[in-house]
């Protein structure tokens, strides 16, 4: 089975018009490597602009409402973030579980929505260092798994992403044995759900102080399917390796 290498950057609360250029020169950047699928996840504010000009990479949202409509002050539904310009959706991460108390249930009920118009998913899940210090983090991350897991999820349009908590904006990451065997446990989980065929097909990433050093020995490890970064991935000069390091271990 192979899988394409996602290579996608996840700017969080950063990014305003000034930045329109940064987003152009990651599309050049990624247009050298058409073997790896390179998208940026940036502040909806920034989504129709983004992708009037992307070019070589997709346009995602950080987040969407489980809800298409309705009265829910602030929140952004998945058919206004697609009619904005995104492809694809972020949820689940670790950052909104914890600042705005999202449930599993919550997560998967907000990846059907996306999915239901159309938009690809990127779920998220990764465990405290509290939790990776008692030894249970690999039991944690497949019972959180599951429990966010949408109905119907497929390879198509569903992606994981492993993001232990303790080194994400840390530049601290795990031993390449520790990320090799998270990964390898939820492909083992998503096999045991989904069936052997679609897990096999379904992307697995790493996110959490991924950089140029690292990326390398990341994505060669062989259920790590490409990455989601958070800082490194706000210029090209920083991002681009990654990009590189990912089409050199396809
Ligand atoms: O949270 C992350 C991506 O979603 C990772 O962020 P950093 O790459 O900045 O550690």
């Amino acid at each position: 089975m192979t899988r394409k290498m996602l290579v996608a950057g996840n700017w969080k609360m950063n990014g305003l018009r000034a930045h329109l250029a940064d987003i152009a020169a990651i599309g050049d950047a990624a247009k050298a490597h058409p073997g790896v699928e390179v998208g940026l996840y940036v502040p909806a504010t920034l989504i129709t602009a983004a992708a009037e000009r992307a070019d070589g990479i997709f346009v995602g949202a950080q987040d969407c409402h489980a809800k298409s409509t309705g009265a829910h002050t602030g929140c952004l539904g998945a058919a206004m973030l697609g009619e904005a310009g995104a492809t694809s959706v972020i949820v689940g991460h670790s950052e909104r579980r914890t600042d705005q108390h999202e449930s599993d249930a919550d997560i998967a009920a907000k990846a059907l929505a996306a999915r239901a118009e159309d938009l690809s998913v990127v779920l998220c899940v990764g465990e405290s260092l509290e939790t990776r210090d008692s030894g249970s983090a690999v039991s944690f991350v497949l019972d959180q798994l599951l429990a966010s897991l949408p109905e119907g999820a497929a390879a198509d349009w569903l992606s994981i992403a492993y993001e232990p908590i303790w080194a994400i904006g840390t530049g601290r990451i795990p031993t390449m044995e520790q990320i090799a065997e998270m990964h390898g446990a939820i492909r083992g989980a998503l096999a045991a759900r989904l069936g052997a065929e679609t897990a096999a097909a379904m992307r697995i990433l790493y996110g959490g102080s991924v950089n140029a050093g690292n990326a390398a020995d990341i994505f060669t490890l062989e259920d790590v399917d490409g990455g989601l970064v958070g800082g490194a991935s706000l210029k090209a000069e920083t991002f681009g390796p990654i990009i590189t390091a990912a089409d050199a271990a396809s």
